[in-house]
């Protein structure tokens, strides 16, 4: 049978789930901040519209189900919790469809008694100003391999949503975690991937990404010398154009997630002693973005 879902946080990575789900005829409970009758992708082989309507009001939602996916930012997770105790029992799993690698840590304590499965999203998605959201990759999770994650299996087989599962995913985190730190720098320069193809870019860049390796690999990260190239080379191959989604957030002058995405460096760096004087000067840049004053 397949597992009843929830996707709580129906933005751009939420709806692009939500899409998968329903294509296959599974379609989700839609639980978020702002109302909608429906949801819209905007893929390149066509367009998804998922029915809702899009649940507002978590204390008028009373039907657990096996598997949440949450799509909130990490600065909603708190706002967010209510929908969590609405929706989660003994058992539900909850995957974290977040940046970052501190999912498990931040979302536990609102889910007693639930495995919690973090996530690396790897496409990009992009809302609208309608609303839509526009897709501009193949949709792709990577989840550790544990238990929990079957049934995240089960719910996308078969769905333009592809999974796969990693032995040593915390590796596979930091790495991710290293491509949205150096997005950060999209953030300051207020440009987007076309950026890397300055010569001054890419080297600032590769000082950066090198910095976060020797902090991941202090981490237990198992990432070899090239990773930092191959990231850089990544932003390099990227449609000029194609921004990132803490700059989609500074645009809209939304809140960052600078903290999950770039203070990690700095934190995790002190806690082993690691200088991260990179990310000294990018953090306090992005936390000011974010939070002001001024
Ligand atoms: N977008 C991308 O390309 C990628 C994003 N990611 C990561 O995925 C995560 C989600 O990002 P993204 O989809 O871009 O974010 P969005 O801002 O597009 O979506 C967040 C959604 O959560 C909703 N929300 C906010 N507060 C609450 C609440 N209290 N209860 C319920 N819903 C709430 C928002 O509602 P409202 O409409 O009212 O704002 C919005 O629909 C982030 O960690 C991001 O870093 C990872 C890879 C790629
Ligand atoms: C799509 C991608 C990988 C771009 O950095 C991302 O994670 C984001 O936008 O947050």
């Amino acid at each position: 049978m397949n597992p009843t879902v929830a996707v709580v946080g129906p933005g751009a990575i939420g709806t692009t789930v939500a899409a998968a789900l329903h294509e296959a005829g599974r379609t989700p409970l839609l639980c978020g901040r702002t109302g909608r009758e429906h949801l819209e992708l905007r893929a390149a082989d066509g367009v998804v519209v998922v029915p809702g309507p899009v649940r507002t009001d978590p204390a008028r939602t009373e039907e657990a189900v096996d598997l949440v996916f949450l799509a909130v930012k990490s600065t909603q997770v708190a706002a967010a919790a209510p929908w969590l105790a609405a929706l989660c029992r003994p058992g539900t799993t909850v995957c974290v469809l977040q940046n970052g690698v501190e999912q498990e840590a931040t979302v536990a304590p609102h889910v007693p008694g639930c495995p919690v499965l973090p996530a690396v999203v790897w496409f990009p998605a992009v809302a609208q100003p309608d609303g839509a959201v526009w897709l501009r990759g193949a949709a792709r999770l990577t989840l550790p391999d544990l238990p929990a994650a079957q049934v995240v299996l089960a719910a996308l087989d078969g769905t333009r949503c592809s999974v796969e599962l990693a032995v040593d995913f915390p590796s596979v985190a930091w790495r991710k975690l290293l491509q949205n730190a150096v997005a950060g720098l999209m953030v300051l320069s207020g440009r987007r991937s076309g950026m890397f193809g300055r010569e001054d870019v890419a080297q600032l860049s590769l000082a950066y990404l090198r910095e976060c390796l020797a902090v991941a690999r202090a981490e237990g990260a198992v990432l070899g010398d090239e990773v930092p190239r191959e990231i850089l080379e990544s932003f390099q191959a990227n449609p000029a154009d194609l921004g990132t989604s803490i700059l989609a957030d500074r645009e809209a002058g939304r809140p960052l997630e600078w903290n999950t995405r770039n203070a990690v460096i700095g934190r995790r760096g002190r806690a082993h002693g690691i200088p991260t004087p990179i990310s000294d000067v990018v953090v306090p840049l992005l936390a000011s973005a974010s939070d002001g004053p001024g």
